[in-house]
């Protein structure tokens, strides 16, 4: 039976998901504004608007309105973090129902006004069905069509190509083909030199540097080191990891074996720019690079591409010029962006099953030399999967590594394997049980002391003061014991799947900060103390620091954040505190902030799984909550797992939570694919 659920209904329902912090007040602000465009405005379709924009502010493109019908709460998230929605407030599925079901909604969103079916300047845009805030319905529509004109223009890219002379050159670079099935690096390289478009996939480990650094060589090689080529990465983090680690990477790869090697090695670029930057981000929202100033660049590279959102993914093709090629690095499996978006996932939609043409198989033998199999030929496959190469070999994990292992399983969705990992330590991988929930102190002996490993937080607060430097010590000296207890530091983290409630990282900290102050591991009351790790959660430019960048509070003297090169004695050598970051530039020198100039931080005992991603620790433990969660996806364990290098650690209070987690897929709403299937 249907009630009346009218604009006032709907809008007071937005005020108080708003007063709970279910929704943003963005999001009921959109409600009204619509309402002042069109006064009449059909009351469900406020309602789909707010819980549109909602989407948006959680990284979807669009509100998925067949999966809203089915199971409106894990896909709107709401009510959020916790699994009961206190009354009065109705859940949206609740009200969804009462105001008629989903016949009555359909009639509702047809307002022509407010709703368009394409280009136009309706301030929502229906397609399919999925509901667009305009804005990223238009991102959508440009990287589908950038992707196809690549897609359609294969046959082209592909005939600039001798396949004998690339085979050559990936023999020189990969050594003569062998082994058991395909080396998909080697495909990748193929794919990759015959297409403007191509997409490398794979797990940790898979090489998906080593791989695009070899298709750099061989690209330069096949063009007499003519090519223009950027490295660039969607967030400041992770440009700095690559940055950091690329010029090692480019001098394991041997090319000085080859012929004319260390030319080629020269012409590889080894700096890499975050994507505002390569597109030259001024002050406003428009960007330097566009489709009428096209970047002067023959190459892109994209690495850490599942971080990329669609304004930035639309604002990048855009700027590509026609000849570009332009390839995405990434992992398919891991959480998407923040922002709007998932389009690395629904690029690799069909990545495991291949979906390769014959034509494109028999291409790929001409020039790689390895054979596709057959499972993974499909005369039936979309345009775009003859671009995606997904490398299947983790060179981390191998066959005998736990988290190899584990990480394969929770990907897959394979509850078996995740049940039958028992309680104990084995190996690289630790699975404990928290029987006093929260307050157990298991937690604390694993997050400070990490257990059987010793890699917990007591190691790098024990540095400090062990390694401090004595009281006539030189600025070097300090800045080499900030880098030593950086170090220490990154070997370790805690993660957490939720922020709030007593499972989320706000509680860790505080509870892992009184549990250090007991056991003496820092002193001090207050905000700020020696010790305290910090993360940076928005970008300043002022001060050189880029969201995810982990600082620590140090004590060190006065004279060296002064003037360092002044030295001095007795009252110039009063210590204040600093908080130690390492630089961006890769170059491992410290600098010192004050920590009131830091305005955007966080403690950072415990981090969000989402925070973390980009970054990797020798040991990382992940604290499940005791019950379900919507936030607590497959894609959000997978993240958290292949943060650990080395040892992996999870401490849940109740195990039925891991097998739900593992059974749930995160919801991306998107249309990206659909898009390119309908233009193919
Ligand atoms: N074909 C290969 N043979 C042997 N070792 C390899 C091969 N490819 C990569 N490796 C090694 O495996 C490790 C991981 O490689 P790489 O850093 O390229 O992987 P990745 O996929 O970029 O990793 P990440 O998870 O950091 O993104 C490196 O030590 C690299 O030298």
């Amino acid at each position: 039976m249907s009630v009346r659920v009218d604009q006032e209904a709907i809008l007071r329902w937005l005020r108080e998901a708003e007063a709970l912090g279910w929704l943003r007040p963005l999001d009921g602000a959109l409600a009204e504004f619509l309402r002042e465009q069109v006064p009449d405005a059909p009351p469900l379709l406020l309602l789909a608007a707010a819980l549109t924009s909602h989407q948006a502010g959680r990284g979807h493109v669009c509100l998925d309105l067949d999966q809203l019908w089915e199971r409106a709460e894990p896909v709107l998230s709401l009510p959020p973090e916790t699994v009961d929605a206190p009354e009065p407030v109705k859940s949206p599925a609740a009200l969804l129902d009462a105001a008629g079901g989903r016949d009555a909604f359909e009639r509702q969103l047809e307002c022509p006004e407010l709703v368009g079916r394409g280009p136009g300047s309706t301030p929502l845009v229906r397609d399919g069905p999925r509901l667009y805030l305009r804005r990223y319905w238009a991102c959508e529509r440009t990287i589908a069509r950038v992707v196809q004109q690549r897609v359609d223009a294969a046959a082209q890219w592909r005939a600039q190509l001798d396949p004998a002379t690339v085979r050559r050159w990936l023999d020189g670079l990969f050594g003569a083909p062998g082994g058991d099935g395909p080396d998909w690096q080697r495909v990748a390289c193929a794919v990759a030199a015959g297409s403007g478009f191509s997409v490398i996939t794979g797990g940790p480990g898979t090489g998906k540097t080593t791989t695009v650094l070899r298709l750099l060589a061989l690209l330069q090689g096949l063009h007499g080191g003519a090519l223009r080529i950027r490295l660039t990465a969607p967030t400041g983090k992770a440009a700095a990891r690559l940055n950091a680690s690329i010029a090692g990477a480019v001098d394991r790869l041997g090319l000085e074996e080859l012929d004319g090697g260390a030319e080629l090695r020269a012409r590889i670029p080894t700096e890499v720019v975050t994507v505002h930057r390569l597109l030259g981000a001024g002050g406003g929202r428009r960007f330097r690079h566009h489709a009428g100033e096209p970047l002067a660049a023959d190459v892109v590279v994209v690495d850490e591409a599942s971080m990329i959102d669609v304004e930035l993914m639309a604002a990048l093709l855009e700027a590509l010029p026609d000849g570009g090629r332009l390839v995405l690095l990434g992992d398919k499996d891991q959480l998407a962006s923040v922002e709007a978006g998932a389009i690395l996932g629904e690029l690799c939609a069909r990545a495991d099953q291949g979906g390769y043409w014959p034509d494109t198989a028999e291409w790929l033998e001409a020039v790689s030399g390895q054979c596709i199999p057959s499972a993974l030929i499909d005369p039936t496959g979309g345009g775009l999967d003859q671009h995606v190469v997904m490398l299947r070999h983790s060179h981390r994990f191998g066959a005998d590594s736990g988290i190899g292992r584990l990480a394969r399983a929770v990907n897959a969705g394979d509850q078996a394997a995740v049940e039958a990992w028992g309680y104990g330590h084995e190996g690289d991988l630790a699975r404990v049980q928290l029987a006093d929930g929260e307050q157990d102190p298991t937690l604390i002996h694993w997050a400070v002391d990490g257990g059987q490993t010793g890699l917990g937080y007591a190691a790098y607060l024990s540095d400090i003061q062990e390694l401090r430097p004595g009281p006539d010590a030189s600025a070097g000296e300090y800045a080499g014991w900030a880098s030593q207890v950086l170090e220490t530091h990154g070997a370790f983290q805690l993660l957490a799947a939720l922020r709030r409630g007593p499972y989320g990282v706000e509680a860790l900290n505080e509870r892992l900060a009184a549990a250090l102050r007991q056991r003496g591991l820092i002193r001090g009351e207050g905000a700020w103390y020696e010790g305290r790790p910090v993360i940076v959660t928005r970008n300043d430019y002022g001060l050189g620091l880029i969201n995810g960048d982990i600082g620590i509070a140090l004590r060190v003297p006065r004279f060296l954040v002064q003037s360092p090169e002044a030295g001095g004695a007795g009252e110039e050598r009063q210590k204040v505190l600093r908080v130690a970051f390492r630089a961006a530039d890769g170059s491992g020198r410290i600098r010192w902030v004050p920590p009131h100039r830091l305005e955007s931080v966080e403690t950072a005992f415990a981090l969000t799984v989402h925070k973390a991603q980009g970054s990797e620790f020798r040991h990382a433990a992940l604290l499940l909550p005791d019950r379900p969660s919507p936030v607590l996806t497959r894609e959000l364990l997978y993240t958290g797992i292949t943060r650990a290098s080395q040892w992996f650690t999870l401490l849940e209070p109740q195990p039925a939570v891991l097998k739900a987690a593992v059974r749930q897929r995160t919801v991306r709403g998107g249309g990206l694919r659909a898009m390119l299937e309908a233009a193919g």
